[in-house]
């Protein structure tokens, strides 16, 4: 077992001295081993180049670009970005990395200043700097510490892929900048400005492993479950569907990662096909373990979620399935290991349930943690093919769903708590405790797992120009405020929202159904009830639930288009009613 003083030295002084040990091994290359020869020598050519075209302008934009990059600016935007951070992620995590990627790279800088001693450029300098002591650049070492580390917190703030990669450019700018205007001013060589480069880059790396990854050095608050100092070793159960994770390799590697953090050995426990989840919960419950992790897809978590609710124990999810929506919904990581991390490291989050009404008196009441549905995504899960759902993933139910898009329209019957009845011609009906489905589509828009709310979507478009228009608000991820009151127009606009506690469907005709992606057989009704808060969900700590990077990766764009039906007016209008 790793003790935490031992994942310091591995993950993060180890790291930095071999970076501090290749500066200067870069260093002590440039100036004792290639000095006068090319293509060191044609650095001087390039600075004289630099002087011979100074101008009044890029002499002042050059001294912004130093004073911004300065030692006394360097600290006041670090303090104030650092408090900024603390602020806004609510978590020691995202300070933490930024003081100490800059601290990280300083300590570098000195190192090398220390053992490699290298003259400033032989041209005129336009600051007042000692001829000595130029590499690496300090300027630039501290600008991509510090820009680029508040590249990498703000980034994990901004939803889109576009986006985030228009900030992170434009804060990676100012370090290139600041290197062009150390050369420009005559202080550093170009070597200098890589050399700072490069330390800087591996300090920021080093950190964001150490601190922001799921498997960083520290725990989160979840640390409630780790060594107390009262001698309690915290256990996990695993339940496992063996069809989704059958590897003995994967075993092994949850075994180790546990057992590095302190973990008791787990008490591995498999689904069946007659108890798919929830009975191995209740056992696992029953033996009093700390956690239980469910390595399956969202029915496996759907069963022991059920069984764990009000029960206080924390569920953690290592996704093994095709949609993995509770995962993608709340930011966990896909990837096994990390998924393991925040198993032992991460927080405890409350979650709402969505409990359904059985349908005979007496029956069992089933939850589901993501979405109820009725209507086209149910067959569509219905049919989709497991060979192809195993070879291609989450596009098995696209091709599946072009086999529904002609059914005839259910004739439903909407009631949000106890309230008039909604009449609709609809495709579907979501009840959903989450929102997002794949392709950063978002089907519920409102949607937030511990609301204690359920969101309805009423998804009902006529005709190609209602598929489109649907697909549009889908992908768009829009939800209009909305007229309250139903009215015929109502009923022909592609996608209505509601919201309540309580949610009732019933259909014409028995239509299929479907509970987190799992068919339940078909029925005339659906009665769906929210329970607060009742699932502890372990989730990453922090700026660490925000990284885009650990999250599930998204699925891929919009559904078909579908032909239109005979005699059917275009469905135009923006969409619908909301309570
Ligand atoms: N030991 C087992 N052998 C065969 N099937 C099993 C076993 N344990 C569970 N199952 C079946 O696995 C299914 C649940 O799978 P799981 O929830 O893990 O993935 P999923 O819901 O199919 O995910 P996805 O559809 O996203 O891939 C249930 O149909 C259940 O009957």
């Amino acid at each position: 077992m790793l003790t935490e003083a031992g994942r310091f030295l591995r993950r993060i002084a180890l790291p930095l001295v071999a970076t501090a040990l290749a500066v200067i091994g870069l260093g002590l290359l440039v100036t004792r081993v290639l000095d006068g020869v090319w293509p060191i020598s044609g650095e001087d050519d390039l600075e004289r180049t630099f002087e011979a075209h100074r101008s009044g302008g890029w002499d002042a934009v050059s001294d912004v670009l130093s004073a911004l990059s300065g030692w006394g600016a360097v600290t006041a935007v670090t303090i104030a970005a650092a408090a900024l951070a603390f602020a806004a992620y609510r978590s020691w995590r995202a300070p933490l990395f930024l003081v100490g990627a800059v601290a990280a790279q300083t300590l570098v800088f000195v190192l090398a200043r220390i053992f490699v001693e290298r003259d400033r450029p032989d041209v005129v300098r336009l600051d007042d700097l000692p001829g000595h002591g130029s590499y690496p650049s300090g300027n630039t070492g501290a600008a991509l510490a510090l820009y680029g580390g508040i590249a990498i917190l703000l980034s994990a703030r901004i939803g889109g892929r576009v986006g985030r990669w228009v900030w992170r450019v434009l804060c990676l700018l100012v370090p290139v900048a600041v290197g062009l205007a150390r050369v420009y001013r005559g202080d550093s060589h170009p070597t200098d400005v890589i050399a700072a480069i490069a330390s800087a880059a591996a300090a920021l790396a080093v950190m964001n492993s150490a601190v922001l990854s799921p498997r960083s050095v520290w725990g989160g608050p979840g640390g409630n479950l780790r060594h107390t100092g009262d001698g309690h070793v915290p256990r996990a159960a695993l339940v496992v569907n063996p069809i989704k994770l059958d590897s003995a390799d994967d075993r092994a590697r949850i075994d180790k990662i546990m057992a590095e953090a302190g973990w008791a050995p787990p008490l591995w426990l498999e689904t069946t096909v007659e108890d798919p989840g929830a009975g191995v919960t209740r056992t696992a419950v029953a033996e009093g373990v700390d956690l239980v992790v469910v390595a399956g897809g969202d029915g496996t978590v759907r069963e022991c979620a059920g069984a764990l609710a009000g029960t206080g124990v924390p569920l953690a999810v290592v996704p093994s399935g095709t949609g993995n929506l509770l995962a993608r919904n709340l930011g966990l990581p896909i990837d096994l290991a990390d998924a393991v991390h925040v198993a032992v490291h991460g927080r405890d989050r409350a979650i709402d349930l969505g409990a359904i009404d059985p349908d005979e008196p007496g029956g069992e009441i089933r939850h589901f943690t993501a979405m109820a549905g009725i209507g086209l995504d149910a067959a569509m899960v219905a049919d989709a093919p497991d060979a192809l759902k195993k070879k291609v993933g989450w596009p098995a139910y696209a091709v599946s769903a072009t086999r529904h898009l002609r059914d005839a329209r259910m004739r439903v019957t909407l009631r949000i708590d106890d309230g008039p009845p909604i009449t609709r011609r609809a495709r579907m009906v979501l009840v959903g405790n989450v929102g997002a489905l794949q392709a950063g589509m978002q089907l519920l828009p409102g949607a937030e797992p511990d609301d204690g709310m359920l969101d309805v979507v009423v998804f009902a478009p006529y005709g190609m120009t209602g598929w489109a228009h649907a697909t549009l608000r889908v992908v768009g991820r829009r939800r209009r405020d909305e007229p309250q009151a139903p009215d015929r127009q109502l009923r022909r606009r592609p996608i209505e929202h509601f919201t309540g506690r309580k949610v009732e469907v019933e259909t014409a005709r028995p239509e299929p159904r479907e509970l987190d992606g799992d068919p339940i057989g078909p029925g005339t009704r659906l009665t769906v009830h929210v329970r607060p808060g009742v699932l502890t969900v372990r989730v990453p700590d922090g700026v660490v639930a925000l990284r885009p990077e650990s999250r599930a990766e998204p699925f891929p764009a919009a559904p078909p288009e579908f032909a239109p039906e005979p005699g059917n007016p275009a469905a135009s209008t923006s969409a619908p009613a909301a309570t």
